[in-house]
């Protein structure tokens, strides 16, 4: 099987004032492959998943060392634009968080003020489509996102990080505010959207990782304990604090 690597982690170490939170890890992400990070409440899931698109940037006192290379190039130089990397490695949060504005504006709003010179109104319905929401919201594409289910939020925002086109998108646990219906679709989209992307997943529910991951990252107090296929790990755990993890003996 051809494994393309799309994000190479090396090394990376993280602190936010003297806490240090990552551990000199290393990490590889393949292209079209979805890669769920796991791991205990405050082991550095979301600080990890944030370094991937320097979205840890906009954490005050994060310090950086190591590096994060996309498509071979380390995203850390001075001279990459941290815009340009968010926008080819889009990210959705926990909490579902559309704008106050019509369901349409919302997905539109990136392309527009990024200058999208082509169909908005197609890339609109494109994005909706993709994100599986767009038979619930065809009729009613301007009113106010807020009046959609936390669910449908929550693909809605989706939608919009698909409506820029990114090459990656990392979901810091999306389904985490949301009823095990909501979590059913947000899975099979995922599943789904990995024909197009590259997807990265943190979450603290194993069997979530379970189900939609074909490779899992293990973090624990800010190291990498183990990373592999998510089949094999599951199976034949190399680590006996994955196993304890997986068996449910702590987190
Ligand atoms: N901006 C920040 N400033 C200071 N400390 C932070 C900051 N963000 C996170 N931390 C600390 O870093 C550690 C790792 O946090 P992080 O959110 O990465 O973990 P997590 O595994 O995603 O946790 P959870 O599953 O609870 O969301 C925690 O101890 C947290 O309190």
């Amino acid at each position: 099987m051809n494994l393309e690597r799309i994000i190479t982690v090396r090394n990376l170490f993280v602190s936010y004032g003297h806490h240090r939170v990552l551990k000199g890890i290393n990490l590889d992400i393949y292209k079209n492959r979805i890669t769920a990070i796991m791991g205990p409440s405050g082991c550095g899931k979301s600080t990890l998943l944030r370094c991937l698109n320097r979205m840890i940037d906009l954490s005050e006192g994060a310090r950086i060392k190591g590096q994060v290379l996309y498509r071979g190039e380390n995203i850390y130089s001075p001279k990459v634009d941290p815009a340009h990397i968010r926008f080819r490695i889009g990210m959705v949060f926990q909490k579902p968080n559309p704008f106050p504005k019509s369901i349409f504006e919302n997905v539109a709003f990136g392309p527009r003020i990024n200058g999208y010179k082509g169909d908005l109104s197609a890339l609109v319905e494109q994005s909706l489509q993709r994100a599986g929401l767009w038979d619930e919201v065809k009729d009613r594409l301007h009113e106010n996102a807020y009046m959609l289910s936390g669910g449908q939020q929550q693909r809605l925002c989706i939608a919009r990080a698909l409506a820029l086109e990114p090459e990656v998108l990392l979901l810091d646990e999306p389904c985490s505010a949301l009823d095990p219906i909501s979590t059913m679709h947000v899975e099979e989209l995922i599943r789904q959207l990995k024909e197009r992307l590259t997807i990265v997943i943190v979450t603290h529910n194993i069997q979530q990782a379970a189900r939609v991951a074909d490779y899992t990252a293990f973090l624990l107090q800010g190291e990498l304990v183990e990373f592999g296929e998510t089949s094999a790990m599951f199976t034949v755990p190399k680590d006996k604090r994955t196993e304890d993890f997986i068996t449910g003996r702590f987190g």
